[in-house]
């Protein structure tokens, strides 16, 4: 069965790493030295003992490659989405798209594709690329699937995949799973962004600490709801769990690359607004990560 991957960044390589295990898995990249670098060296991952696994992924720039897949995963940011939507929506409407964005706003942008299966994730695990064929698993967390539409036999192909290292989790409700990983992505991205700090940071300084619980419960008196999905100590586990990673935010300051504060952090702040809330700690936050990349872009 083949898998193709649009995007060996993080989590793109990450992910064909575990599926290279048992299945044929092809990323589509849009650097010549990339496609090189991966025919040449497979995609290497550093797991967490240290250790490197060396897997046979190939690489390809030609988008040509994804008619012959039983599942095309989408793994390219929210920010490269606008250039990629319109040759997703030549495809044919038989090919499942499996889209792993942090935020909020691909959702509604990939339902409006023609494929018949769309279906959504979240990725609760620390990645981090270290060059165009190596990526550092940089904490254990549970990828979650929602079938939002379609077929969903395709995505049983993670039950053959999963493992202690790559736990899968399939959930019902695919805007339910993003709102709830988007909140877990507002207290750490952001903060981690405009502090420097990797996750673990956020927790084993105590300042920090605090200002995340203090935001954790401003999120939580807008959305109380959300208290029986996420206490404060699952925010605590995440950042300990992935206490070693470069946030996906903190990797984009750090490149000097537009952010998905808007797709994340922006969207949040517009679902509290519709309900009369305000998050003034988030919104400082929010607009010290826009002014930062102002300052550098
Ligand atoms: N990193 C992490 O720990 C986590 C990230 N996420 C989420 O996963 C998503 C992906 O993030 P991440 O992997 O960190 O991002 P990266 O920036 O590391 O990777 C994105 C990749 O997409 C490639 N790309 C962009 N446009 C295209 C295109 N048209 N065709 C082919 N490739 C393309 C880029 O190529 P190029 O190198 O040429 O620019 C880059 O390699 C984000 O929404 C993020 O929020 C979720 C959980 C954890
Ligand atoms: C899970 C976490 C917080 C890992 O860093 C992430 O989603 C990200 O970096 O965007």
């Amino acid at each position: 069965m083949k898998i193709a991957v649009i995007g060996a960044g993080s989590v793109g390589m990450l992910l064909s790493t575990f599926l290279a295990d048992r299945l044929d898995v092809t990323c589509i990249v849009r650097r010549k030295a990339q496609e090189i670098a991966i025919g040449e060296h497979g995609i290497n991952r550093i797991n967490l003992d240290g250790t490197v696994t060396k897997t046979s992924v190939k690489a390809s720039r030609d988008y040509n490659e994804l008619e012959g897949a039983s599942l095309v995963i989408v793994a390219v940011k929210y920010t490269h989405l606008p250039l990629l939507l319109p040759k997703l929506a030549d495809l044919s409407v038989d090919i499942p798209l499996l889209f792993v964005q942090n935020g909020l706003a691909h959702y509604e942008k990939a339902l409006q594709l023609p494929q018949k299966t769309i279906a959504f994730g979240s990725c609760q695990f620390g990645a981090q690329k270290e060059n165009d064929y190596t990526v550092i698993h940089r904490g254990i967390g549970v990828l979650k699937l929602a079938v939002e539409r379609g077929n969903a036999e395709i995505f049983q192909l993670f039950r053959e995949v999963e493992s202690p290292l790559f736990p899968v989790q399939f959930v019902e409700h695919a805007e339910n799973m993003l709102f709830e990983k988007a909140l877990y992505n507002c207290f750490i991205n952001p903060m981690t962004t405009v502090l420097q700090v990797k996750n673990g940071g956020l927790v084993a300084n105590r300042h920090a600490k605090k200002l995340l619980e203090a935001l954790y419960e401003e999120c939580m008196d807008a959305f109380p709801e959300q208290r029986e999905n996420i206490a404060f100590s699952d925010v605590v586990s995440l950042c300990e769990k992935t206490a070693s990673n470069t946030s996906s935010m903190l990797q984009d300051r750090l490149m000097n690359r537009k952010t998905e504060v808007e797709s994340i952090v922006g969207a949040v702040i517009k679902k509290a607004e519709q309900r009369g809330r305000s998050l003034p700690i988030l919104n400082t936050f929010y607009h010290l990560v826009l002014a930062i990349e102002g300052e550098k872009t």
